[in-house]
């Protein structure tokens, strides 16, 4: 499954600016961007809802039109409103009819955790309870790969679990998973791989692990005491100088090494070291730069 630089622009806006993904056989992957960086867009071509304006999605040897027609690719997308008078079961049945090796609809409910909601009315549900009939809309054709646009942006937080006990579980069965997501925690947790992209650009690509420490994996700070920040950037193994009130914090990719040479210069004034979170990394690679800048910084390769 890949997509090969990607471009699709909507007038004067480049929602996706040269995008290139493979994504291999059951890996689980998690989309990470700021509102508007091109993560639905992206979506939508993979699954051909949309066509590039250059560069082409190939998803099972074919196009994307023949691959969710087949019922390989299944999709939870971020619209549709529910279809009303219709059950939970009447629907998800409905849909899995569709395909031609469909999952058994008590299965696809089961996963959902919609057996117990299987004889309600779609138009009688929460918020939450429609978005787990969306998953089992999305299962219900057996599908090998699935994609899911912020697929707990509704749900409270035993709901989200539950879900994403069950999209491992789905995973677990050699399925591949394509998710986007605004919690970098559920990015962290669920995914083998982190996608971050930021105006229509891959700008990191590797587990959570690999794209913390590529950005800097510690943060240290201290008190500044009123001193200034001069020299602070070319410390050993600094990456970054932020400063908060009267506090530093520098990232850094050797935390012995910057913190042994705060040692030397006496600024040990309320030292901590912690790890640098996949947050800290998400809004590092992601900062407001001019657009030049944009143009020629390198995808980090992690
Ligand atoms: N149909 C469209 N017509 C015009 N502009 C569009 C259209 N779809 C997307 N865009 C623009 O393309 C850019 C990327 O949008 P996209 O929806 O892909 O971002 P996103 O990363 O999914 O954002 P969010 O996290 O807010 O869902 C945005 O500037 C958006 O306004």
């Amino acid at each position: 499954m890949s997509v090969e630089g990607a471009v699709k622009s909507f007038g004067a806006v480049r929602a996706v600016a040269g995008v290139d993904l493979d994504i291999a056989r059951g890996e689980t992957i998690a989309l990470l961007g700021r509102n508007g960086a091109g993560k639905s867009t992206t979506i939508n071509l993979l699954l051909g809802l949309d066509e590039p304006d250059s560069g082409r999605v190939l998803l099972f040897g074919g196009t994307p039109e023949r691959a969710v027609r087949s019922g390989r690719v299944g999709a939870m997308l971020q619209d549709g409103g529910p279809i009303r008078r219709a059950t939970v079961g009447e629907l998800v049945s409905f849909v899995a009819s569709a395909y031609p090796r469909p999952l058994p609809v008590a299965e696809a409910l089961r996963l959902a955790g919609l057996t117990e909601l299987a004889a309600r009315r779609v138009d009688k549900l929460s918020g939450g309870q429609w978005q787990r009939v969306r998953f089992a809309v999305a299962l219900a054709g057996n599908p090998e790969l699935i994609v899911l646009d912020e697929p707990t942006a509704a749900l409270d937080v035993e709901a989200r679990r539950a879900f994403w006990a069950s999209m491992r579980a789905y995973a677990r069965r050699g399925n591949t998973v394509l998710f986007s997501t605004h919690y970098m925690e559920e990015a962290d947790g669920n995914a083998d791989r982190i996608v971050v992209i930021d105006h229509g650009r891959i700008v990191a690509d590797g587990s959570g692990e690999r794209i913390k420490s590529t950005v800097g994996g510690h943060l240290v700070a201290f008190d500044l005491a009123g001193r200034g920040t001069e020299g602070l950037g070319t410390l050993p193994g600094v990456v970054s100088v932020e400063v908060r009130g009267d506090r530093a914090r520098l990232r850094t990719d050797n935390s012995d090494a910057t913190v042994l040479a705060l040692v030397g210069l006496g600024r040990l004034k309320g030292l901590e070291v912690t790890h640098a979170t996949l947050e800290d990394a998400f809004l590092a690679l992601t900062q407001e730069r001019p657009a030049e800048e944009r143009a020629t910084k390198p995808k980090e390769t992690v």
